[in-house]
């Protein structure tokens, strides 16, 4: 950021947008970029020597249009903070998210004030070191106006990392969120490296994972939920839509429902006849007698419809229930709503986009009720605003095709703004994204992006220029470019440390590493009173050998494992005239 020194304009400000430098050694085409031959000639005559210096030519962009043009030769400084803060930092730090620094900031440090400095740590190129340039606060509250957020990057982009940061905020800030993890990644319980004295979490969110402690409750789903629901475990054909319409009824539980189904297909295998038949011939148990009669009147009233259909609609219930997802219910994730916490939920793909439908559905129109109520004045069961993130998000609202939780997070990118209900919404593909959300976003982060037509649908829905769009592919992990309707401008940032990491990050190969360690020390336990052990000894200690270490191996795996061990310098082997021993290294 510089200021053009000219007092008539009242010392325009901008950025650099593009730069060029020029060097003796390098002959360089002018013919392309910012110069042009004109440019050097002007600059001669201003008393440059092209042919000695280096000249560094940057092209700057006025942060307001100057009414006339700038004074030729007007100095250009940086700013000190007091100049620019108004386009820097619009919120404090105690109700904003701190989310990175502000890149290419560090000359304004000396002038930074107290309550920014020290708010955070930056970790680049694997060093961590303390912030020095301005911290990038996002005006969360600024939502209310412009409301949604986009996170886009690819694979090892910095996305996620991004996203944790942004979650740590929302529970500093004491934001209900909902998060939908199907990464099971978001876990906010170890601290990470070097920023130990930062904030912990662990009273600010819960996990919870689909089946083992939410889930559906069956019996207060309508019918068009249940289409839904069981669409999300397969598709549904015409057919089969016609037989939910049919066969559910209010209040069903999910027991109801599905003896319902099942019974209906077992009647039509049977068929009309039979089962008449047999309730006419007699002799059958009071239990028969009542099974037939239900299969009777099952057959009178839906006997036209299809049995491949019922039994579509019966496999795909079942896939449900097998996967736990009407035990239990959502009680946990309204009690943890209402304590302001963070809630994460956790469970596949396919079972996450079927249990989001409900569960956001259910809780928007909660916090809508009590809107509604309010606005007329009436008493309502108090529900709190509340945030929805979710990464892989084309996976929730796809562009093109219908997916269960759409519709609902359709809504609420157009109407939730009203109700103090915001998305943030993360995806390596925003191409795939519905494009009415993509719309609403109307503040994205975007990370490194490579894909051609990513960096198009980007292009489009921001306001990213040409030369930001150009080095998309080239971010570093970490490095976002913020194009926000809050700020008005593309800001350059990057992401802040986070104070918590995953147990997921752990490098599979050192995991591997450390599993082959931990196998070690467990052999090397059971070994050790045994020493110095001779190979013919082996077959009499093998039993014990086995149970100390928790084997089954035969005396020659055990002799491969001494053999391994030795080489890898953990024992020594001694050979006598008489026998080979294994001892102590
Ligand atoms: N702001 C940052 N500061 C320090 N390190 C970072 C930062 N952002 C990302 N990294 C590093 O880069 C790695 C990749 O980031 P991350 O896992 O967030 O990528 P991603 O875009 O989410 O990829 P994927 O979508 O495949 O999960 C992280 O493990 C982390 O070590």
């Amino acid at each position: 950021m510089v200021v053009l020194e000219d007092e008539d304009l009242h010392d325009p400000k901008g950025e650099v947008v593009e730069t060029f430098s020029y060097n003796r050694y390098i002959p360089m085409g002018f013919d392309k970029g910012l110069a042009d031959q004109s440019v050097l000639e002007t600059l001669e005559q201003i008393g440059y020597d092209i042919g000695a210096d280096d000249i560094h030519i940057a092209k700057v962009r006025l942060f307001e249009e100057a009414v006339q043009p700038i004074q030729t030769g007007a100095t250009v400084r940086h700013p000190a903070f007091e100049e620019i803060k108004d386009l820097l930092v619009t919120t404090t730090a105690r109700d904003g998210m701190v989310l990175g620094e502000i890149k290419s900031t560090d000359f304004i440090a000396p002038s930074l004030p107290q309550e920014l400095d020290g708010l955070l740590h930056m970790q680049e190129q694997g060093v961590l070191r303390k912030q020095n340039g301005v911290p990038f606060i996002f005006d969360i509250r600024a939502m209310q106006q412009y409301p949604h957020i986009g996170v886009f990057g690819g694979s090892g982009s910095g996305k996620s990392f991004g996203l944790r940061v942004m979650l740590e905020e929302l529970m500093k800030l004491k934001i209900p969120t909902l998060v939908f993890d199907p990464h099971f990644e978001m876990n906010f319980s170890a601290k990470s490296e070097g920023v130990e004295d930062a904030p912990g979490y662990a009273d600010q969110y819960d996990v919870v994972q689909i089946g083992r402690d939410v889930g559906v409750d069956f019996s207060a789903l309508s019918t068009r939920d249940v289409e839904r629901l069981l669409s999300a475990s397969g598709s549904l054909t015409e057919s089969m839509v016609n037989v939910i319409q049919s066969i559910h009824k209010r209040r069903d539980s999910y027991q109801s429902f599905s003896d319902r189904v099942a019974n209906l297909s077992e009647a039509l295998e049977m068929g009309k006849q039979k089962v008449e038949g047999m309730l006419h011939d007699g002799g059958m148990s009071r239990d028969e007698i009542s099974r037939f009669s239900t299969f009777k009147s099952l057959l009178d009233q839906y006997g036209s419809l299809p049995l491949s259909s019922i039994k579509g609609i019966q496999w795909r219930a079942n896939r449900l229930h097998q996967a736990g997802l009407f035990q239990q219910n959502i009680r946990a994730i309204e009690t943890s709503i209402h304590q302001g916490k963070l809630v994460v939920i956790q469970g596949a793909v396919w079972l996450l986009q079927v249990f989001s439908s409900y569960v956001i559905g259910s809780l928007y129109g909660q916090r809508r009720a009590y809107r509604d109520a309010k606005l007329q004045q009436e008493q309502g069961q108090f529900f709190p605003p509340f945030v929805v993130v979710t990464d892989e998000a084309h996976n929730f609202a796809p562009k093109g095709y219908d997916a269960p939780a759409k519709s609902v997070l359709k809504e609420i990118a157009q109407e939730g703004r009203k109700y103090g209900v915001f998305l943030i919404f993360a995806t390596q593909r925003p191409t795939l994204l519905d494009e009415t959300i993509t719309a609403q976003l109307n503040s994205k982060f975007v990370f490194r992006t490579v894909r051609g037509t990513d960096i198009q649908t980007i292009k489009e829905e921001t306001d990213l220029t040409y030369e930001e769009g150009k080095r998309l592919p080239y971010l570093r992990s970490g490095d976002v470019f913020v194009s926000s309707a809050i700020i008005g401008r593309t800001m350059a940032v990057r992401i802040r440390m986070a104070h918590s990491t995953s147990p997921h990050t752990l490098n599979p190969f050192d995991e591997l590493q450390q599993m082959n360690a931990q196998g070690d020390e467990v052999v090397l336990e059971a070994l050790y009173p045994h020493l110095p052990l001779s190979e013919m000894s082996l077959v009499k200690e093998l039993t014990q050998l086995n149970r100390d270490a928790a084997k089954s191996w035969d005396v020659s795996t055990w002799k491969q494992e001494l053999e391994r061990l030795c080489r890898d310098e953990l024992l020594v082997k001694q050979k006598t005239p008489f026998a080979t021993l294994y001892d102590r290294a």
